[in-house]
């Protein structure tokens, strides 16, 4: 399957009373995924939201892609309960599971969602070179998980033009003071899924933005299509 350019808002720093609307508005100006931060207070300093107000967000957007950033010590207790609530992508972070990577993703593909495997900015890439196979999206944090709001961390970005060169037809996720500013590192390495937050939520123009963060990844990757493939 080609690959295919994705901006997926995060929704951390949206009016959280208000979700399904900002979400909604989001979608109209152009998203194609959602990627919804779930922290547990423990694998990171913050505390979001868990299933349940995922399932009811579901209730109300039907046709888009979920995706949870599990930012969580224990990513297996949740599995069942996020595919329930309508979750496509389950993305967990390696650092705190270790060998139990590929009993993790089994069971998330057992629960009808594709995988993804996130590394936070001081984990060697190489650590999960290993399990990339079992893997739909690598996602290269680009700032400490927990916030956001924070400065894009430029050094990274070797990660992904690693990941890249090594594995051409991966899905590779950036996430992390992600936006106008910062796009055409992330688009010069070769991301193709691109998580921004706080620059599409306070953006005064959402769809120039979007449209602008898609027509980079292109610009730099003329291989990557436009399209609303469900990751
Ligand atoms: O995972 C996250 C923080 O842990 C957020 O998705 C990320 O920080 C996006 O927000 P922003 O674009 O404002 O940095």
């Amino acid at each position: 399957m080609p690959l295919v350019a994705k901006i997926g808002p995060s929704i951390l720093n949206a009016d959280l009373s208000d979700l399904a609307s900002e979400s909604q508005r989001l979608l109209e100006n152009g998203a194609d995924y959602l990627h919804l931060d779930v922290m547990d207070g423990h694998f990171v300093p913050n505390l979001t939201f868990g299933h349940s107000l995922v399932k009811c967000l579901r209730r109300k957007i039907k046709d888009t892609s979920f995706e949870t950033h599990m930012m969580v010590t224990n990513p297996q207790q949740w599995i069942q309960n996020m595919a329930d609530a309508g979750v496509n992508l389950y993305t967990f972070h390696v650092e705190p599971v270790g060998s139990d990577i590929p009993e993790i993703c089994r069971q998330i593909q057992e629960a009808g969602m594709k995988v993804g495997l996130a590394v936070k900015p001081g984990t060697r890439i190489e650590t999960v070179e290993q399990y990339i196979d079992l893997a739909d999206v690598v996602l290269v944090m680009t700032v400490e998980p927990g916030f956001g709001g924070q400065a894009f961390m430029r050094d990274m970005m070797p990660k992904v033009r690693w990941l890249r060169e090594h594995y051409p037809n991966l899905n590779i996720e950036v996430d992390g003071g992600v936006g106008p500013e910062t796009i055409e590192y992330c688009a010069k390495a070769g991301a193709n899924m691109i998580v921004s937050g706080t620059a599409l939520i306070e953006a005064n123009n959402q769809k120039e933005v979007i449209n602008l963060l898609r027509s980079m990844v292109q610009t730099y990757n003329r291989w990557i299509r436009i399209g609303v493939a469900i990751i």
